[in-house]
């Protein structure tokens, strides 16, 4: 992987205004016809994303007074405005609260220093391959003073940060392996260990990385124009085009419509059914908890084919240890994944106090964040208003959940065979397990008469639910150690 440094390059494209940013297309050309005297680099030229057409996500940005003033902030906390949250732009409330917890997280006062906690983003989003990310924070761990030395590899860094490659590939690719010993041998590693705020501090950052990455790859995001690969300094070489348009297929209509039409009705009739007969029947305990078992099996059956599995790359993998953990067959023979139920240990009963104890205020912070993320809703599906889809995003939130083994008694799992369809199931899986096997074959085949907008709102309900998960199996090895 080659590291977007603080070089010449990104100080140049750093004078670009949010402007700029926001108008890309316009700006090839206008940046070839501007003499300004200095090597001006133009976006590689194909939007925040790979899976959705540029104009789509600049639009909003245009019409919406409340996300120009989002964007501004952003570009004033943070110093740049990523393709990540340009992509969010579509959901201002959330984009709003998952800023709000970024610059908390990375820039107030907390019990980690500053270049460690992005030295653990980076660690973080390695473990998923996510380059996009860790490049991001290469470029931030840098300019807060990180020691170059440690990029690279995790045995250059200090033995305090070594220690926590197993808690990081334990947390990403099988969380409820995660016991009390595991926290122990972090906590009293004499010279080298972590206070449990920082060990919180450590978990929020892991799980917020992990689960970003999966958005990453999820959307398609595309390099960042002030990273690595994001710019270049060549003058358009397709006369006639934009190369944006080519690249992200711009202008490109969707498939065959026809045979599409009816796809949200019947997901919609469903949704109704199965409100009607909630009303009716009542399923016994045993069949409850025989459904969730048999969702939880399926959702374990791997669903890539062989020739996909591969190892990462040394330059990514560098960044933690045993790459080819996560890549076995674990999935493949299907694991058995115990089950953790909510009523033993829950977010809002356990977790969020014992994060808002150890790191005061964040629990709060994070609560909003998961709480804007499952609550939001627009009423549509496709082009159809005024709808009540709180069954379809809670059988999206609890599957994830059900992959991960966390069980609802309450909730009947048999509504989310009827809801979730076996395309839309492999996007879920692969984003989940495999974030970086996503392609944009699997991002348009599932749910193809919904917006794009409802597929990143889809997106970010994966992440959070994901976060969630992944941070309930860390918080309760962290209260079994405490108790
Ligand atoms: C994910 C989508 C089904 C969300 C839907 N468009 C809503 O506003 O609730």
């Amino acid at each position: 992987m080659r590291h977007a440094s603080a070089s010449n390059e990104t100080m140049e494209s750093s004078s670009l205004t949010m402007t700029d940013l926001f108008k890309i297309c316009t700006q090839c050309e206008r940046l070839s016809k501007k003499d300004v005297g200095v090597r001006i680099p133009r976006p590689v030229g194909n939007g925040p994303s790979r899976f959705i057409p540029e104009k789509e996500i600049l639009q909003v940005s245009k019409l919406d007074e409340r996300i120009q003033s989002i964007f501004e902030d952003a570009f004033a906390v943070l110093g740049r405005l990523d393709n990540i949250s340009l992509v969010m732009g579509f959901h201002p409330q959330y984009l709003e609260s998952f800023l709000k917890t970024q610059h908390y997280l990375l820039q107030m006062d907390g019990p980690l220093s500053l270049h460690c906690r992005h030295y653990i983003g980076i660690m973080a989003a390695a473990r998923h391959q996510c380059t996009y990310l860790v490049n991001l924070h290469v470029n931030d761990f840098l300019q807060v003073g990180g020691d170059p030395k440690w990029l690279n590899g995790l045995e250059e860094a200090p033995q305090k940060l070594q220690a926590l490659g197993e808690l990081n590939k334990i947390l990403a690719h099988r969380p409820w392996l995660l016991t009390k010993e595991h926290i122990e041998r972090l906590l009293k590693a004499e010279e080298h260990s972590w206070s449990l705020a920082e060990l919180i501090h450590v978990v929020v950052l892991l799980t917020l990385y992990h689960s970003l990455a999966s958005f990453t790859f999820g959307c398609g995001i595309n390099p960042d124009i002030h990273t690595d690969g994001g710019h270049t300094f060549r003058p358009p070489s397709l006369s006639g085009y934009c190369v944006c348009d080519i690249a992200n297929g711009n202008g490109e209509t969707k498939g065959n419509v026809s045979e599409l039409s009816g796809e949200v009705e019947v997901l919609m009739e469903k949704m109704k059914q199965l409100q009607e007969c909630h009303d009716e029947e009542e399923a016994s305990q045993e069949e409850m908890a025989t459904r969730f078992e048999r969702e939880k099996t399926e959702s374990m059956l791997v669903v890539t084919s062989e020739d996909e599995e591969c190892i990462p790359s040394r330059d990514v993998s560098r960044h933690f240890e045993d790459p080819s953990y996560g890549y076995k067959d674990f999935y493949r023979r299907g694991e058995h994944v115990p089950t953790l139920r909510v009523q033993d240990y829950s977010w809002e009963d356990h977790g969020f106090s014992l994060v808002n104890r150890l790191y005061p205020d964040f629990g709060q912070l994070l609560d909003e964040k998961f709480q804007i993320a499952y609550n939001l809703t627009y009423n549509t599906m496709a082009t159809h208003q005024g709808v009540d889809t709180s069954m379809l995003r809670r059988a999206i939130w609890n599957y994830i959940h059900c992959m991960f083994g966390i069980r609802y008694d309450d909730y009947d799992y048999g509504e989310i065979n009827q809801l979730l369809d076996r395309s839309f199931k492999v996007y879920i899986k692969t984003m989940v397990r495999t974030p970086e096997k996503i392609t944009k074959r699997m991002y348009d085949s599932f749910w193809r008469q919904f917006q794009h907008s409802e597929k990143v709102h889809v997106n970010l309900l994966l992440m959070e639910a994901h976060m969630q998960a992944e941070l309930l199996y860390a918080l309760r090895a962290i209260t079994r150690y405490m108790t």
